[in-house]
């Protein structure tokens, strides 16, 4: 339905989104993974046409999209990562004004509005200035407004980042069921892999510009599946033995966790005989270690030698 080809972007002599092709199918919900800085946000706006590509190509249906936007922005509901309502003004108002600038017809507008607000869960509260209302049921708002021209495709920009959890749970059911039972198109954005495991049928992991991994959840994981995740609670951590830990030839990563570590190491021998050595020269007691399927945030240390908060 929408693909990229070899999309770029370049400021200046820094190359922000390199080389991305990516494709959403009708009726899927695709995550789009990465660190802050990653070239999300730039590749959004750029499917959106919202920013003029360096090079490469947007495609609706076969057809470019990057001079002529008009078919896009009809089947297109973009929720960006700012609020953008006046909060001088009541939900009701701001959807009003919205529906208008989005070109809902006439007498269409007052049931989108009601229908929206009903799907973000804030009928009740239409009549209060947005002033009053919490960043999560703003982004509510946002969402409402991006919903009004009942776009086929949904584009989320990270819609979750700093709200609280009661709104982050709604928005999260929220998209589901318009991808589930309205069969609209998602692409959602974020750094949570927890989110983007929940909703998402396929993934693309991006680093630095580029998408350094895609595909859907059981293919990604098939990339560690040379590899076991141990993930072990210590009573203490010291360098030395996090070093010697690292110095381990099969193993591949080692993360600091709360409570402990987890390592990343290849499946040729059994690990622990080597960590309880280790423990032991470093008086360090193991207090529970356990084997764990690798998650998508395993991936992503895997392929960048990071976790995704970096
Ligand atoms: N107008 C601009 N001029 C120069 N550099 C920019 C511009 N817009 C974005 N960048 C840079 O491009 C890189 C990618 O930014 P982008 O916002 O697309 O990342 P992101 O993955 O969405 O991260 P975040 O979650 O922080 O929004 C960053 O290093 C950012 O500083």
């Amino acid at each position: 339905m929408i693909e990229t080809i070899q999309l770029s972007k370049v400021y200046k002599d820094k190359t922000v989104v390199n080389d991305v092709n990516l494709y959403l199918d009708q009726g899927e919900s695709v995550g789009l993974l990465g660190p802050n800085g990653a070239g999300k946000s730039t590749t959004i706006s750029m499917i959106s046409s919202l920013l003029k590509p360096t090079s490469g190509d947007v495609k609706l249906n076969g057809k470019s999209v990057i001079n002529d936007p008009s078919d896009l922005r009809k089947v297109l509901g973009v929720v960006p990562q700012e609020i953008a309502l006046y909060q001088e003004l009541s939900a009701y108002e701001n959807l009003k004004f919205f529906g208008r600038i989005y070109q809902v017809p006439k007498d269409q507008l007052e049931s989108r509005i009601q229908e929206t607000l009903e799907m973000v869960g804030l009928k009740d509260r239409q009549k209060d200035m947005i002033k009053t209302f919490s960043g999560g049921m703003k982004r509510r708002v946002n969402i409402a407004t991006a919903l009004l021209h009942n776009p086929k495709v949904l584009i989320l920009d990270e819609p979750t980042v700093g709200i609280d959890p009661q709104s982050r749970n709604y928005i999260l059911e929220m998209v589901r069921q318009l991808n589930e039972q309205s069969g609209t198109t998602v692409l959602y954005t974020s750094h949570y892999m927890e989110e983007v495991e929940q909703l998402c049928h396929r993934v693309y992991i991006m680093d630095h510009g580029r998408v350094i991994a895609s595909g859907n959840q059981s293919e990604l994981l098939s990339i560690l599946s040379n590899e076991d995740t141990i993930k072990v609670q210590l009573n203490q951590m010291s360098e030395d033995f996090l070093q010697a830990i690292q110095d381990i030839d099969i193993v591949r990563q080692v993360e600091e966790t709360g409570d402990g570590i987890k390592i990343i190491a290849k499946k040729s021998r059994n690990i622990i005989s080597d960590l309880v050595k280790l423990a032991d020269k470093e008086n360090i007691q193991i207090l529970n270690f356990q084997m764990e399927n690798p998650s998508l945030e395993d991936i992503f240390l895997h392929l960048t030698g990071r976790t995704l908060r970096d």
